[in-house]
């Protein structure tokens, strides 16, 4: 008899807090991001969602809970093959061009099949900027030089943090483009907002953190317009410091 059990989420965290100092930053929290799926995690400043990508990614230690991917136990060799993490700082070498930035990061992380750096560049807005430094691109430039790494990444987990800050309203059309493909490709990703941006009309789920934060929901995942609300999946609070 054919096996019809279904394939287990790309991403799948049980039970995950983190504190600091003893003050709780977020948690406990469940969450589960399946393939074709966008989970919007929001808040308000320091509500603990930077630090929420950062336990997922593997670059902070959660204090409790357990995280999978791809149904398995999120190893360091699993998570370099099935996540692509863009923070808060680009990590560009600061006299190297842009084309051979992102050729850098393809030979450490490598690269989607049948994609290349040059029309990254280009997907980006960011043609005739090849030989440009990265520290001569303006943050907006950078963001996009970041986008374009993770249109070149094999990853299909994408770890979206701020995704939209510093871009022009081109860009953040470009943010929920990408994504949208994405996910059409059969990835899935966790973008963090503010809320001043609309996540893109996909199956996106939203998980609130801090003092707005909403009641678990079982629910699945809805269809949803750009600017749409929807239930919180787990509870989370806003830390004091
Ligand atoms: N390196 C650190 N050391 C100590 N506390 C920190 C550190 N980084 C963050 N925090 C604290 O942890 C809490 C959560 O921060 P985090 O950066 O995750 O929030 P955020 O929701 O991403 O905020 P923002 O929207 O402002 O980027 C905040 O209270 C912050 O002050």
């Amino acid at each position: 008899m054919p096996d019809v059990s279904p394939p287990p989420p790309l991403l799948a965290a049980r039970g995950l807090s983190f504190s600091r100092n003893d003050t709780p930053v977020f948690g406990p929290l469940d969450l589960d991001v399946a393939r074709g799926e966008a989970l919007l995690v929001r808040g308000g400043n320091g509500a603990g969602k930077t630090t929420l990508l950062r336990v997922l990614a593997g670059l902070l230690r959660t204090d409790a809970g357990t995280i999978e991917v791809g149904g398995r136990g999120a190893s360091p060799a699993t998570r370099a093959r099935a996540i692509a993490y863009l923070g808060h700082l680009p990590a560009f070498k600061a006299d190297l061009g842009a084309l051979e930035n992102l050729a850098f990061l393809c030979g450490l992380h490598g690269l989607r099949a049948a994609r290349d750096p040059e029309r990254a560049l280009a997907l980006v807005g960011l043609a005739g900027y090849e030989e440009t430094p990265a520290r001569q691109l303006s943050a907006g430039q950078k963001k996009r030089l970041s986008l374009a790494r993770m249109w070149l990444s094999p990853a299909p987990l994408w770890l979206l943090d701020e995704p939209y800050a510093n871009l022009d309203l081109e860009g953040v059309d470009l943010v929920n483009r990408l994504v949208r493909a994405h996910l059409e490709d059969g990835g899935a990703a966790l973008v963090t907002t503010h809320g001043a941006y609309a996540a893109p009309p996909v199956r996106t789920r939203t998980l609130t953190l801090g003092d707005a934060a909403e009641p678990p929901s079982a629910g699945a995942p809805t269809a949803m317009a750009a600017g749409g609300s929807h239930a919180a999946a787990a509870p989370g609070r806003r830390d004091a410091g």
